[in-house]
């Protein structure tokens, strides 16, 4: 569809530069996105009722013959009635439409149509205001229904389409190359088009379908390949392994058996003259920090320079403190570097960092801003990337000369979509957690055990123990939830002899630090929180977590927070506490209490919501599908796979296929990735 991109929508016949505007609010610009904008759904004529069973208050088919047009009435507030008398034969109704001349100018007395719309009006005057409509025994008897904007109706869009459709059809190229089609019986493009947008037949607008979302997928899956491919060019920075042996004598504990894999796997690809693109996948409290470290350790004694990059200032600030208390003793200059390093600090460590004197920089976003210069970047290590995406990702692996990147999630995903999702990286999974951890004994409770829940909490405390409280609000909303602000001082009230903290996310960084450094340091005994504690917050000796609202949070989210606790060998809890009725919210309460193992609970959380939120492209940074489902087609992705492996074995750089090429650079430009050379 190579040409159609560059032809303007306004110059489309019935479109022009006003309605373009709106094309262009639908990211439609051009004939070839025009086509390329699929129908939400269909509405199936076939179904035709007789009028005196159509329901009044819902929109569906009923066939009748046009008996007479009204004559155009003029009505106050300047606005004009276009009126038909129709017969079902059994009982006559009208059609209006108001200030639309076109589709009143369409219909011609004496002949039959399917109406489409919601018969109102009385038993004996029936009424329809505005129907879709078709002539009776026309083939096309699905329509289409397009996602609209204000000012565009989905017959407009389809009569756009219609135009498109029977001006450029016949110089559409298909960009499947033809063996694909046959080995996997997939319609030619032109075909897919057509009856995507004007289906002759439901199985019509099937095999459509099937094969734009195969196309859509191979496409995802070759711009994913290809971007991997431009991570293996060769580094400056092949390292030569160290000895490890004092990296580990210094730690205070044993490595578990998968971290000591996962860093093997890191060292191998470190040596490798290519750059490292890997990510490192383990539930909560797994122990990925160290095992990043190791990679820090292992540049620095290459002499080489490392940065980690993480998505809040509590955590940049944790990882500061981790990372440098492991590896100072080991002579490695460690510095952070955040939104609130400022003034002279901040020239100073810039000044250091490029003269070579800082071996690690950890930090926020902050460390992707242009003045942060390097000066031999050999390891860049992000955490959550799904915070970050494929762009950020790129963005600091170009303040060096190609250097390795390590990405740390704990986001459970299964292996298959992992790879698609992070279709331009090796995988590291820990999938064991270090030793002597026992399981979090989780409970789910009604606002009337809050009082028993923080009588429990002064057990915790008095035996040692610390404890979080997580409200969804900051401050009293006036709403029945319970907010933070509220609780700690309620807390506070129950429990005078203890300290208790505040941390949200509306506090300055340097406050929210201050109380998070003071809970570490159990100055403070209880913590009551926001969210901002949800991702990667490590403060072993906390071993209860109450949630208050805990229906307010996704399944993920309540898996992160309780991760909080259960972070060294003493018994944990977690007490979630609700009052909602909703079935939905007591099944993943529910599921909560019955598991803690990651990824059982996303796949059960895929199975509750659908998998739209879970694996929503915001998330990851990959490219919006515009009718693939990565979940709901999984099995096409198999099918693709293989393809996609099998073309750019053939041709590398997809030169042979340029439809194809250009297909990917479209999509990945949406994730600012447009030289996919
Ligand atoms: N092998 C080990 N033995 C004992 N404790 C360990 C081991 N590895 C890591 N830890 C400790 O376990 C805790 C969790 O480690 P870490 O913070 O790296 O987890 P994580 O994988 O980043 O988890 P999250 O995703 O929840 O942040 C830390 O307190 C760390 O010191």
């Amino acid at each position: 569809m190579k040409d159609l991109f560059s032809v303007d929508i306004q110059f489309l016949k019935g479109v022009g530069p006003k309605r373009a505007q709106l094309y262009q609010k639908l990211g439609v610009d051009s004939v070839g996105s025009l086509l390329q904008y699929y129908p939400r759904s269909y509405i199936d004529l076939h179904d035709t009722v007789p009028l005196s069973a159509a329901p009044f208050d819902s929109p569906c088919a009923v066939q009748g013959r046009v008996v007479r047009k009204l004559p155009v009435a003029r009505l106050s507030g300047g606005r004009t009635l276009y009126k038909v008398l129709c017969t079902n034969y059994e009982q006559d109704f009208a059609v209006t439409f108001f200030n639309t001349p076109y589709p009143y100018g369409q219909l011609v007395e004496g002949e039959d149509y399917i109406f489409y719309g919601k018969f109102g009006g009385t038993f004996t005057g029936r009424q329809v205001g505005s129907p879709l409509f078709i002539p009776a025994g026309q083939p096309h008897d699905v329509l289409p229904v397009y996602p609209l904007t204000k000012g565009l109706t989905s017959k407009e869009i389809s009569r756009s389409v219609a135009v498109a459709i029977d001006a450029f059809l016949a110089q559409l190229a298909d960009p499947l190359p033809s063996w694909v089609r046959t080995q996997y019986d997939l319609c030619h493009i032109g075909f897919a088009v057509q009856n995507i947008h004007l289906p002759q037949s439901p199985q019509a607008a099937q095999l459509a379908r099937r094969r734009l979302i195969f196309e859509e997928l191979l496409v995802l899956q070759l711009g994913m390949a290809l971007l991997k491919q431009r991570t293996r060019r060769r580094t400056d920075y092949r390292l030569i392994p160290p000895d490890l042996a004092p990296f580990t004598a210094a730690l205070p504990y044993q490595l578990t058996g998968a971290q000591r894999r996962c860093i093997g796997e890191i060292l191998t690809d470190l040596q490798r003259p290519q750059p490292m693109s890997r990510l490192l996948q383990g539930d909560v409290g797994s122990g990925k920090t160290v095992v990043a470290a190791a990679g820090v350790y292992a540049a620095a004694q290459n002499g080489a320079q490392s940065a980690l990059m993480a998505p809040t200032e509590i955590l940049a600030e944790q990882h500061y403190q981790t990372l440098n208390t492991l590896l100072q003793p080991l002579g490695i200059t460690v510095a952070l570097l955040t939104g609130s390093t400022k003034g002279a600090a901040k020239k100073a460590l810039l000044a250091d960092l490029a003269a070579g004197k800082i071996d690690l920089l950890v930090g926020t976003h902050a460390l992707i801003s242009q003045n942060v210069t390097f000066s031999k970047l050999a390891l860049v290590v992000t955490d959550e990337q799904h915070r970050f995406g494929v762009k950020q990702r790129g963005a600091l692996g170009e303040k060096g000369q190609y250097p390795h990147m390590l990405v740390m999630s704990a986001t459970p995903i299964p292996r298959t979509l992992a790879l698609i999702i992070y279709g331009d990286l090796d995988i590291s999974v820990l999938d064991e957690k270090p030793a002597g951890r026992r399981e979090i004994e989780t409970f789910a409770v009604d606002f009337g055990k809050f009082r028993r829940a923080v009588a429990f909490a002064e057990k915790q405390i008095r035996a040692g123990g610390q404890v979080y409280v997580v409200c969804p609000l900051i401050e009293d909303s006036g709403s029945e939830l319970k907010d933070a602000a509220t609780a700690q001082q309620q807390i506070q009230q129950l429990l005078p002899h203890r300290r208790v903290g505040l941390l949200h996310g509306r506090m300055r960084p340097k406050e929210k630090e201050a109380v998070m450094a003071a809970f570490k340091q159990k100055q403070l005994d209880l913590l009551v929180s926001t969210t901002v504690i949800e991702v990667g917050v490590d403060v072993p000796d906390a071993n209860l977590i109450i949630v208050q609202n805990a229906e307010r949070f996704g399944l993920s989210a309540l898996h992160q927070l309780r991760g909080r606790v259960g972070r060294s060998d003493r018994q944990s809890y977690c007490i979630l506490i609700s009052d909602a009725q909703g079935e939905t919210a007591k099944k993943r309460l529910d599921a909560m209490c019955r598991t803690s193992d990651g990824f059982a609970l996303a796949n059960f959380d895929l199975e509750l919501r659908g998998p739209g939120d879970f694996f929503g492209s915001a998330q990851h940074g990959l490219p919006k599908l515009k009718i693939a489902d990565l979940l709901q087609d999984r099995m096409v992705l198999a099918q693709t796979g293989t393809v996609c492996r099998q073309l750019l074995d053939a041709d590398p750089q997809l030169r042979q296929n340029p439809l194809l090429r250009a297909e990917v650079g479209r999509l990945f430009s949406q994730v600012g990735q447009q030289g996919l050379n």
